[in-house]
């Protein structure tokens, strides 16, 4: 089920990253970044020093080092650069990929007269009717007006199984750029040219809108403070320093600033978040937001439609059953006389179904007839005839209360049927003619395998499912316990669902919602996390702030997963990245007082050669680690089933005491092996 696309970082991709970590050096777009932009200014700083050491005083470094400390800070800002970049890299290449499908094709426009004319697929706008034969591309999102067909997607979803789409119902929208692989549609086009969903799935991937999340603001800002804070202290450090007669040179104090703000952190944080949507796409799910993303990580409660969302959704009738002294022709008859004119798939089946019991008719005999289309609010479909006879098919509820409300009875054995075939999981629709019930359709659904393991996931996190449906309470209750969710809704209708999504918030619950038809749009919108399925209408897909190419809707386990991943990820960094502090204390301090103040032999416990090998140690360190902790960004810190809290504490102690010991191993480690080159 669950489609994974493996994207590896390809040596492309690696040496794009390259390029982009120097095009990134533009200041302009450096400074949005603020603690690596003290370090580029460092860089500048130093590189004057390297060409005129005397530039801001005398001094008694050479150029040498001044030269050293340059390449250290220039090679630090490039890994950071890279590390940005080398995320970016697989979203902008999957966009070239897209880029391609979307190449202009023509598209056959159905005319008012019509006839067709052959346009270019970028002329096409909202509204145009548009003919689509076998093999060709759809040029345009749309929905399907005419027609049947199986639609290749996997320019879209990379599944090459094709999917079938048709007229009415939550299964009539068709993207541009899939290809119809059997038969023919007319397509009524919906987006407008450059707002298409390849248009936007394409942004999306390259990141090209990527914008800040509330979280990552805020640790930028306290990450900014931090660099505040510690440039105050270098300062204060020169005057204090001039008192003791210690000569304290800039190329120093630099490095002691670069050594103790977050670089380590502030080098990874947009890579951690830009993979973390990547990760997202990997999994064929297209996120609009890393709003999204995060808030998936926190959900508390998630709220499911039935139909094609937990099963598949093809509902099929599958028997008629007549009731009291009804006969099976006479229900054979009223079923089909009730679907002739409704083109939603389960009006189709039961007109396909009477024709295979015998049945035959003209659809001409009622085209005098006033069609009564099915909606999720009055739950029922069918005819108003010439004549003043009222056809009518739905809910078996909804039914019941349209034939009491015209003073009919309710036949004694219609409860007995229609409950027989909910607890099969099925869902019954009653059919009455004026004020006469005639009988009951079996609607047969499948639910989709392996959800009850997935949902057990859920609730081992600590997440609660509710499967909110328009059908009739004991269906629900069937196929609530099939698919393992925790409670059911049942007759909701569209404002039910967004009420228990606001039920759930109120009580101060993140609430996700999954999905695919018009009438879980609403609910999709209110939603913290609204995921639609592929398959859906395009109102649900607009509506929600997470797509799901694949139609899976404990997908959401997986984005919840990544989410979590994201927001401990950065906890964790951000540890490691101020915990190493410790340790580079320890090595430059001694290093620059150590000569004026003896005393200070205490604090020397890390013993490197001499003080310019122990910050030239300390600065390299500083630099390696961010291309040292990529993998961990891009990947994120292991992840595993169990409170949010629990899994931050324990990485947090883990990536903290980690941060103390690694800077003092590796510092260490540098200074050996400068010793041994002889460099210094
Ligand atoms: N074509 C139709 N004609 C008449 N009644 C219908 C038709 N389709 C569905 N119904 C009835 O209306 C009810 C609600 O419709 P629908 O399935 O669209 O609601 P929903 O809220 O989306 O719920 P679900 O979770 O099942 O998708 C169905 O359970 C069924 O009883
Ligand atoms: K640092
Ligand atoms: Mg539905």
């Amino acid at each position: 089920m669950a489609n994974v696309r493996k994207r590896t970082i390809t040596r492309e991709i690696m040496n794009q990253a390259i390029i982009d970590a120097f095009k990134k050096l533009n200041p302009s777009v450096m400074i949005k970044n603020p603690v690596m932009f003290v370090v580029e200014v460092g860089t500048v700083i130093t590189l004057l020093l390297s060409f005129a050491p005397d530039l801001f005083g005398a001094t008694n470094v050479g150029r040498g080092y001044n030269i050293a400390v340059f390449f250290i800070l220039l090679v630090t800002v490039l890994f950071a650069n890279f590390a940005e970049a080398l995320a970016e890299g697989r979203g902008k290449a999957q966009a070239d990929t897209l880029r391609k499908t979307k190449s202009d094709t023509k598209a056959r426009l159905v005319q008012k007269d019509g006839t067709y004319k052959e346009v270019s697929s970028t002329q096409l706008k909202k509204g145009d009717i548009v003919r689509v034969e076998i093999g060709e591309i759809i040029p345009s999102d749309g929905e399907i007006i005419e027609g049947l067909a199986s639609i290749d997607e996997s320019a879209i979803t990379g599944e090459s199984a094709p999917v079938i789409k048709e007229a009415g119902g939550d299964f009539s929208s068709v993207t541009g750029g899939t290809r119809v692989a059997s038969d023919y549609i007319v397509v009524k086009v919906m987006t407008d040219p450059g707002e298409s969903f390849l248009d936007r799935m394409i942004s999306l991937v390259e990141g090209a809108k990527r914008q800040k999340t509330p979280n990552e603001i805020a640790l930028t800002t306290l990450l900014a403070v931090l660099t505040l804070i510690f440039l105050i202290v270098i300062m204060t450090m020169v005057p204090m320093a001039q008192y003791l007669s210690v000569q304290l040179d800039i190329a120093t104090l630099i490095a002691l600033l670069v050594c103790l703000i977050p670089t380590t952190i502030g080098g990874l944080l947009s890579a951690i978040g830009i993979a973390g949507m990547d990760r997202v796409t990997q999994f064929n799910v297209l996120a609009m937001s890393g709003k999204a993303v995060e808030a998936a990580g926190d959900i508390d409660t998630m709220i499911l439609d039935k139909t094609g969302t937990i099963t598949f959704g093809n509902r099929m009738a599958s028997e008629f059953f007549p009731v009291a002294g009804a006969t099976a022709k006479e229900i054979n008859f009223t079923s089909l006389q009730a679907s002739v004119k409704d083109e939603t798939p389960e009006g189709r089946s039961v007109v396909e179904l009477a024709g295979k019991l015998g049945e035959s008719w003209k659809s001409s005999e009622y085209d005098d007839a006033e069609v009564v289309e099915f909606t999720a609010e009055t739950r029922m479909s069918g005819l108003n005839l010439k004549n003043g006879t009222q056809i009518r098919k739905g809910a078996v509820d909804a039914i019941k209360k349209h034939v009491t409300d015209k003073g009919g009875n309710i036949p004694q054995d219609l409860d007995e049927i229609s409950n027989r075939i909910a607890k099969a999981g099925g869902t019954p629709l009653a059919v009455a003619v004026n004020d006469r019930i005639f009988g009951v359709i079996y609607l047969k659904d499948t639910v989709k395998p392996g959800l009850k393991e997935r949902f057990a996931e859920l609730r081992a996190m600590g997440i609660k499912t509710i499967m909110c449906t328009g059908d009739n309470p004991l269906t629900a209750a069937t196929i609530a316990k099939e698919a393992g969710v925790d409670e059911f809704i049942a007759e909701a209708k569209p404002e039910d669902k967004i009420a228990a999504i606001k039920k759930e918030q109120q009580e101060g619950k993140l609430v996700a919602m999954t999905g695919d038809g018009t009438n879980d749009a609403p609910a999709l919108a209110q939603a913290d996390v609204g995921l639609a399925m592929n398959s859906g209408t395009m109102a649900a897909k607009e509506a929600a702030n997470m797509i799901d190419l694949d139609s899976d809707p404990t997908k959401l386990l997986s984005v919840i997963s990544i989410g979590k991943q994201l927001l401990i990820t950065r906890g964790a960094l951000t540890t490691f990245s101020i915990a190493n502090d410790i340790a580079k204390y320890f090595a430059i301090i001694p290093a620059m007082f150590i000569v004026a103040m003896p005393q200070l032999q205490a604090l020397n416990i890390m013993h490197l050669a001499s003080p310019t090998s122990a910050i030239l140690s300390a600065l390299i360190f500083n630099a390696i680690i961010i291309p040292l902790l990529v993998p961990i960004a891009m990947k994120g810190v292991k992840y595993r089933a169990m409170s949010a809290d629990k899994l931050l504490s324990r990485n947090v102690l883990i990536y903290g005491i980690g941060g103390v010991i690694v800077p003092f191993i590796g510092i260490k480690v540098i200074d050996l092996v400068i010793q041994g080159l002889h460099i210094v």
